[in-house]
């Protein structure tokens, strides 16, 4: 039991997966079974529209804060600070929420960027649509490597006109305190798993992400701006009936150093039914989840506080 335990904690460090080689696709199954969590190099996407789209965000986040306000609040849309969600949960974070789908936040951003707005939004749905074909196409992978029949069982859903993904910008300015150390352990981004089906992160070279696989014990990530770092969602954990498992994150701040990170969150269309592929289970009945749809997991979702186990709530109890 004990030797168990230790090695359940053990963590090889994150796993590195070369999308060009022909391992890969066994290699993502493992590594959404075992931590939820990886990262990807030859991903296919030019630096040019990362640095872009980079310098972009750091335009947006040093403008006076009176300017970045016109923007917000997020409803859920547009700029915010500090506060993350709707339910008290606050973090050292400044950052930027904007739909994947439509331009309906163009406007906020015409007020303070003026012509400017266009090429902004242009840089951002280049970047968007490079992502999310990468986004699809590891997705592919992992349908193959659990030979689904349907090699585009989970793509088909970021993939579909009415996809509900979101892209976020987060800047974490550097968080100095006059008692040096004790600013090491503050929250930038509290504890959570992500609702959507999958997660592509890139940020600059300012470490403070991490990752729990066991409750209470935290590992830093190191960064790597070369590099995406992909995570299993609540949604593909369902997909899978837990077979892949979404994986609990923070970000903590840098004492010195500001952290800029972009996030493309691919869900599902809100009518979408979330649930086990058939081929993953015996019978309905074997379904560890109660039946539920993107838009109901999505607003219960939006109701609980960031470190809550949302899924518990769509658990199926085991009968004793
Ligand atoms: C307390 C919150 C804040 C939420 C909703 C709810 C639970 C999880 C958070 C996230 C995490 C992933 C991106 C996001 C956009 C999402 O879909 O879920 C976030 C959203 C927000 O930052 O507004
Ligand atoms: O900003 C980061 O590096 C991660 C933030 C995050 O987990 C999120 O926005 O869901
Ligand atoms: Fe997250």
């Amino acid at each position: 039991m004990e030797q168990f335990s230790i090695s359940k904690t053990f963590f090889p460090g994150v796993p590195l997966i070369d999308l060009s080689k022909p391992e890969s696709k066994s290699q993502l199954v493992k590594a959404c079974e075992d931590f939820g969590f990886f990262k990807v190099i030859n991903h296919g996407i030019p630096t040019q529209f990362i640095t872009e789209l980079e310098s972009e965000a750091v335009k947006f986040f040093s403008l006076p804060i009176s300017h970045k306000e016109k923007t917000g609040p997020p409803d859920p849309f547009g700029y915010g600070s500090k506060k993350i969600g709707n339910n008290g949960d606050v973090g050292w974070v400044e950052y930027l929420l904007l739909n994947t789908n439509t331009q309906s936040d163009y406007h906020k951003f015409a007020s303070i960027f003026g012509e400017a707005a266009e090429k902004f939004r242009c840089i951002v749905n280049e970047y968007v649509s490079r992502v999310k074909k990468m986004a699809c196409e590891i997705l592919e992978m992992l349908a193959d490597g659990l030979k689904i029949q349907e090699r585009n069982g989970f793509s088909k859903l970021l993939m579909d006109e009415e996809s509900d993904s979101v892209f976020r910008l987060n800047h974490y300015p550097p968080c100095p305190t006059e008692f040096g150390e004790s600013s090491k352990n503050l929250i930038g981004f509290g504890e959570h798993t992500d609702p959507q089906i999958i997660s592509v992160l890139r940020s600059n070279n300012t470490s403070g992400l991490q990752i729990s696989l066991t409750e209470g014990n935290w590992i830093s990530i190191p960064p790597d701006s070369n590099s995406f770092f992909i995570n299993v969602g609540d949604s593909l954990q369902v997909m899978t009936n837990g077979r892949f498992k979404s994986v609990r994150h923070r970000v903590v701040t840098n004492s010195s150093k500001s952290r800029l990170s972009m996030i493309y969150f691919g869900g599902p269309p809100l009518s979408e039914k979330i649930a086990p592929l058939p081929s993953l289970i015996k019978g309905e009945d074997d379904s560890l989840y109660k039946e539920f749809t993107w838009f109901e997991y999505k607003k219960s979702a939006f109701k609980s506080r960031l470190a809550d186990n949302r899924l518990g709530f769509f658990e199926k109890i085991a009968a004793s």
